[in-house]
C-alpha cells in the first residue's frame, strides 16, 4: 500500500517505521529540513524495548505536491498544526483516500472531516486512539512503545470497512488493533487520561517514573478520575473510571525511557497540546457545572510556561478556563 504520512516526529516516525518494515511504500511529509535529511540519508531508527534497534530507509519530503495520491494518509502532527497540515494534504487525496488522525484532544478530526467531505460521506475518514507511545531521540531516531492499544472508528456513520482496512495494517506490522463502534467515547477517554501528560510536563518525570512515586501515582489516579467525572456527565457512561486508571498506569509503567508527549514539548521549549486536553476537560466541566480542580492547576501551570517561554499572549495567563 501507498502510505503518506503527515509529520516527521515521535508518531509519525514509529508508525511509519512499523508500516516500512511490513513492507508498504511510506512516503513521510514534515516540514524541518534538518529532520527531512537525516531521514533520506540515514534512514529511520527505531529503538524498541528488548529487541535491537531497527533502521528502516525512509523517503521523506517538504514538498507535499511531489508525493502523488496515497491510499492511505496518516495525520501525525500535532493538533494545533492540523489546519495547515489539511492544507498540505490536498494532492494527496482521492475520493478513495482513507485519511487517518490518531492525534490526542478533541477537534483535529473535525478539521480533516471539513476539509475532505467526499472522504468523510464515503466512511473514509478514520478516527483512531492509541496508547502506544513515541519519543523523539534525534532527527530520524525515535524511540517505540509498541506493545501498547489501538482503537479505530468511522469518524461518520455506522460503516466500519476503512477503520478495519486500517486496522488490518496495523495488525500486518505486529501492534494490537481493535475496531469500536463507539470511537467517540474513546477519544475522551484518552482526553482524560491524558491528563498525565500535564503530570509529566509539570514534574519533568519520564513515563514509568510516574508510576515510581507514591505521590505522583497518586495525582494520576486523581486527575483521571476528576475528568472521568466529566467524561460521564457528557453521557460516556459506559466508560470505567477504575479501568481507565489501571490501563494509563499500565501504559506508564511499561515505558521505562518514554516521555510523554507534553514532557517532550516542554523538553523541545515548543508549544503545548494542553487547550485540547486539560483546557477540554474545563471547558466541558465549566458547561456540566462540574469542579475540575485538578485540570485547573495543572491547566494554569502549563499556560504559566507557555507564557513566559513566549509561545502565547500572556493574557491567556488569566486563569484555567480560558480557552484560546
Ligand atoms: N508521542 C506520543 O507518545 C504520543 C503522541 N500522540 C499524539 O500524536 C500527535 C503527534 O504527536 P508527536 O508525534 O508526539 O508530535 P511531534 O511534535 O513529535 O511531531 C509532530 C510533527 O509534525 C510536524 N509538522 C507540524 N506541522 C506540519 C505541517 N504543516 N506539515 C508537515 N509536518 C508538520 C512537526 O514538524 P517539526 O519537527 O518541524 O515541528 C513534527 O515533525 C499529537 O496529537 C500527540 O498528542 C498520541 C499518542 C502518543
Ligand atoms: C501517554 C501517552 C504516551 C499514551 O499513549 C500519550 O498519549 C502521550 O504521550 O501523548
Amino acid at each position: 500500500m501507498r502510505i503518506g504520512i503527515i509529520g516527521t516526529g515521535a508518531m509519525a516516525s514509529i508508525f511509519g517505521g512499523g508500516l516500512i518494515g511490513a513492507g508498504h511504500e511510506v512516503v513521510f511529509i514534515g516540514k524541518n529540513a534538518a529532520t527531512i535529511a537525516a531521514l533520506n540519508e540515514h534512514g529511520l531508527t527505531v529503538d524498541r524495548d528488548g529487541s535491537p534497534s531497527s533502521n528502516y530507509a525512509a523517503s521523506a519530503t517538504i514538498d507535499a505536491a511531489s508525493v502523488g495520491i496515497c491510499d492511505i494518509v496518516l495525520v501525525l502532527v500535532k493538533a494545533y498544526d492540523t489546519p495547515a497540515a489539511v492544507s498540505a494534504l490536498v494532492p494527496l487525496i482521492a475520493p478513495e483516500t482513507s485519511i487517518v488522525t490518531l492525534q490526542n484532544g478533541v477537534g483535529a478530526g473535525e478539521i480533516i472531516a471539513a476539509a475532505f467531505p467526499e472522504n468523510l460521506e464515503s466512511g473514509k475518514i478514520v478516527k483512531g486512539v492509541t496508547y502506544q507511545g513515541g519519543t523523539v531521540l534525534a532527527p530520524g531516531h525515535v524511540y517505540h512503545h509498541s506493545t501498547a492499544a489501538t482503537l479505530f472508528g468511522p469518524f461518520l456513520g455506522a460503516d466500519t470497512a476503512g477503520a478495519k482496512k486500517v486496522a488490518a495494517l496495523w495488525t500486518e506490522a505486529g501492534w494490537a488493533a481493535s475496531i469500536t463502534d463507539d470511537i467517540d467515547a474513546e477519544v475522551w477517554k484518552k482526553v482524560v487520561v491524558n491528563g498525565v501528560n500535564a503530570i509529566a510536563a509539570t514534574t519533568g518525570l519520564p513515563s514509568r517514573a510516574m508510576t515510581e512515586s507514591p505521590a505522583v501515582r497518586q495525582l494520576v489516579e486523581d486527575i483521571v478520575l476528576e475528568g472521568m467525572a466529566v467524561a460521564h456527565a457528557l453521557g460516556y457512561t459506559q466508560l470505567d473510571e477504575r479501568q481507565a486508571v489501571a490501563d494509563i498506569l499500565r501504559v506508564l509503567a511499561e515505558t521505562p525511557d518514554g516521555r510523554t508527549s507534553m514532557l517532550q514539548d516542554i523538553d523541545a521549549g515548543r508549544r503545548t497540546e494542553i487547550d485540547v486536553l486539560n483546557g477540554a476537560v474545563i471547558e466541558a466541566a465549566e458547561r456540566l457545572d462540574i469542579d475540575v480542580p485538578l485540570n485547573r492547576a495543572l491547566y494554569t501551570q502549563v499556560i504559566q510556561w507557555e507564557v513566559a517561554q513566549g509561545l502565547r499572549s500572556p493574557r491567556f495567563g488569566a486563569g484555567a478556563g480560558t480557552v484560546n
